[in-house]
C-alpha cells in the first residue's frame, strides 16, 4: 500500500491520528522535501513519528518514483506531504504510476495552505504562492553536466509585492489595467500554521517593505471588501500593520 499523508502546516505534532498510524506500520517513510517545507526539521519529525525518514527531493520524486514504489505491492510505503497531499501541488504522477502498477493507494487529508489562508478573515479567497527554489542548477553548472546545485531560495512577500507592482507598471505603460493598483490592499502571511506566523497587512506598495522573517510565505490580493472582512483584517494585522489598515476606507470597499 502506498500512504500520502499530509503532515499540515505547523510542526511535527499536526500529523493526524490516522497519518501518524500509518507512518508506523511502513517500511519506508519518503517526505517530500521540495514543493513545502515545515519549520522543524526532519529530524524531529523523526524523533516524534518514532521512524527514520528518506528525503525525497524533485529528482528522486520525478526521476525516481519506481524508487519509491518498490515493492509497495506487498509493502507500506509512505510519501509524507507538508500541508496536504494534493493541496496545491498535486502529486498525481505517482498515485497514477502506482495505479498502473496494481498498487492501492490510500490518501490522508491534512490542513493546506489552500484553507488555512481563510484565517485572515476574507470570505472568499485565494492565495498567491510561488515556487521555491530548492536544488536548482545554475545554467553554466547545468550546461556542463555539473551536479552543483544553488543554496535554496524562498520568495518572500516583498519580493513578490515589489514584482506585481512591476508588472502593473508595465502593463500601464501598455495601457491595460489589471484591476490591482499600488494601493490595492494586500495581505502577506508567513509560517502560516506554526508558533511563529506572521500575518501583515497593508497596500501593495507598503507590503514592499514588510519584513515577514523566514519562509513559507503567501500574498493575498483582496478585491471588494464586505466591512466584516475589514474588521476581520483589524484584528488579524501585526500591531505595525494597522498603521497601514487604519488608511483603508472602508466604505470605499465595502458592497
Ligand atoms: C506548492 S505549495 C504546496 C502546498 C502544500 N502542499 C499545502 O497543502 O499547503 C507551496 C507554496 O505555498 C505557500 N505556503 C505553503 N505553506 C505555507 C505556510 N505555512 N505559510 C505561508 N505560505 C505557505 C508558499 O507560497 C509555498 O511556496
Amino acid at each position: 500500500m502506498l500512504y500520502l499523508v499530509g503532515l499540515g502546516l505547523g510542526d511535527a505534532t499536526d500529523i493526524t491520528v490516522k497519518g501518524l498510524q500509518a507512518v508506523k506500520r511502513c517500511s519506508r517513510v519518503y517526505l517530500e522535501a521540495y514543493t513545502s517545507i515545515l519549520t522543524v526539521g526532519k529530524e524531529a519529525l523523526e524523533e516524534f513519528y518514532g521512524k527514520q525518514l528518506i528525503l525525497a527531493d524533485r529528482d528522486l520524486v520525478e526521476q525516481g518514483a519506481d524508487e519509491i514504489l518498490k515493492d509497495a505491492d506487498v509493502t507500506d510505503v509512505a510519501f509524507l506531504v507538508v500541508g496536504d497531499p494534493f493541496g496545491a501541488t498535486t502529486h498525481s504522477d505517482l498515485v497514477l504510476r502506482a495505479v498502473n502498477s496494481g498498487i492501492p493507494y490510500k490518501v490522508v487529508h491534512n490542513a493546506s495552505i489552500m484553507n488555512a489562508v481563510g484565517c485572515c478573515g476574507l470570505q472568499v479567497s485565494s492565495c498567491l504562492r510561488w515556487n521555491i527554489k530548492v536544488k536548482e542548477q545554475s545554467i553554466e553548472n547545468m550546461m556542463r553536466g555539473k551536479k552543483i546545485y544553488e543554496p535554496p531560495r524562498f520568495m518572500t512577500v516583498s519580493q513578490a509585492a515589489d514584482q506585481l507592482i512591476q508588472i502593473i507598471h508595465r502593463r500601464r505603460e501598455e495601457g491595460a489595467e489589471l484591476g490591482v493598483t499600488e494601493d490595492t490592499v494586500c495581505i502577506g502571511l508567513a509560517r502560516l500554521g506554526s508558533d511563529e506566523q506572521k500575518i501583515c497587512v497593508g497596500t501593495l506598495r507598503q507590503l514592499v517593505s514588510c519584513d515577514l522573517g523566514g519562509p513559507l510565505h503567501s500574498l493575498v490580493v483582496t478585491g471588494q471588501l464586505h466591512p466584516l472582512e475589514v474588521d476581520m483584517l483589524r484584528i488579524n494585522a501585526e500591531p505595525t500593520a494597522l498603521d497601514h489598515l487604519s488608511m483603508i476606507d472602508s466604505s470605499t470597499y465595502s458592497s
